[in-house]
């Protein structure tokens, strides 16, 4: 079954990448192909991780899905919409690698951001960001700034955020590639959960592998550049909300984790083993 194939119908899937291909330009005109020719599906809900090589283009392919830059080639649809109308009406919530929170506004005022450029009376956006200080575990810190809180804290700040407007859509690059390996099972703990109380569809770059599977219903395997889409490996672990720290003793995850690292080192060969292909 093709990746394109494995969608629902065309204009409920969450995000939908029809051959994209990105080439950059230099300045003295040296091209460098960044993607060539990717097609992708997220469905609604879905979990769904990038994983390749360094500058295979899964960065690239994040900020094309979120309209901070244009394909050379191909269409991206999120919702149904055009990136760009999907951009325009806040479709989606963005955590990237730096949590990027205001340093002079308080935990708190971080998260309302969003609700307050939008027009959000101040009594909503204070509710909000309390249930949200809740769901992430940072009740207590409401009124501390950032730079009292640590990385891992920070980040579940930026993912509170990005959750802020309940999104059913997260674009998340490397959120968690900072953190120490405790911190980040946590974060992996957490936003299993958060994914499992809210139904939002993710599309989620990392560099490990245990992580991608852990998180995900389907891991992207990514070749090295120009980045394509080498295979497409169905991973789902247990419902999302029953993924629980056990999970990482188990032999289906340690299976899927060597599934994953065989592909990325181009070992198995396309088709095998529950693997989609395109
Ligand atoms: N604005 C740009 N101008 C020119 N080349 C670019 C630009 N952005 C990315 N590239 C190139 O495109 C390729 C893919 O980059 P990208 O950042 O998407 O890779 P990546 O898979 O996210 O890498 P990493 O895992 O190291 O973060 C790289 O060769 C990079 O140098």
């Amino acid at each position: 079954m093709s990746a394109k194939a494995s969608g629902v119908a065309a204009g409920s899937l969450a995000v939908d990448v029809t051959e994209v291909s990105r080439i950059f330009t230099g300045k003295k005109g040296a091209s460098v192909a960044a993607l060539d020719n990717v097609s992708l599906t997220v469905n609604p809900g879905e979990f769904v991780s990038l994983i390749g090589p360094s500058g295979c283009g899964k960065s690239t392919l994040m900020r094309l899905i979120a309209d901070l830059d244009t394909p050379t080639s191909g269409t991206i649809e999120v919702f149904g919409q055009s990136a760009r109308q999907a951009r325009l009406n806040q479709s989606y919530g963005i955590a990237f690698q730096q949590a990027g929170l205001l340093p002079w506004r308080t935990v708190a005022g971080n998260i309302e951001l969003p609700l307050e450029l939008h027009g959000v009376a101040k009594p909503a956006r204070k509710a909000r960001s309390a249930e949200l200080l809740d769901l992430v575990g940072l009740s207590d810190f409401a009124h501390h700034y950032p730079d009292q809180l640590s990385g891992g804290m920070q980040q579940r700040v930026a993912i509170a955020r990005s959750l802020a407007e309940s999104p059913r859509l997260l674009l998340m690059d490397e959120p968690f590639g900072a953190l120490d390996e405790m911190t980040r099972e946590r974060m992996q703990n957490e936003l299993v959960r958060i994914c499992g109380e809210t139904g939002a569809a993710v599309v989620f770059v990392t560099h490990s592998i245990p992580e991608a599977v852990f998180l995900s219903d389907r891991v992207v395997v990514m070749s090295p550049r120009p980045g394509r889409i080498r295979d497409i490996l169905s991973v789902r672990l247990g419902e999302t909300g029953e993924r629980g720290e056990n999970l990482r003793e188990e032999s289906s995850f340690f299976q899927a984790v060597s599934q994953v690292r065989e592909l990325l080192h181009g070992e198995v060969p396309v088709g095998a083993r529950g693997v989609e292909t395109r």
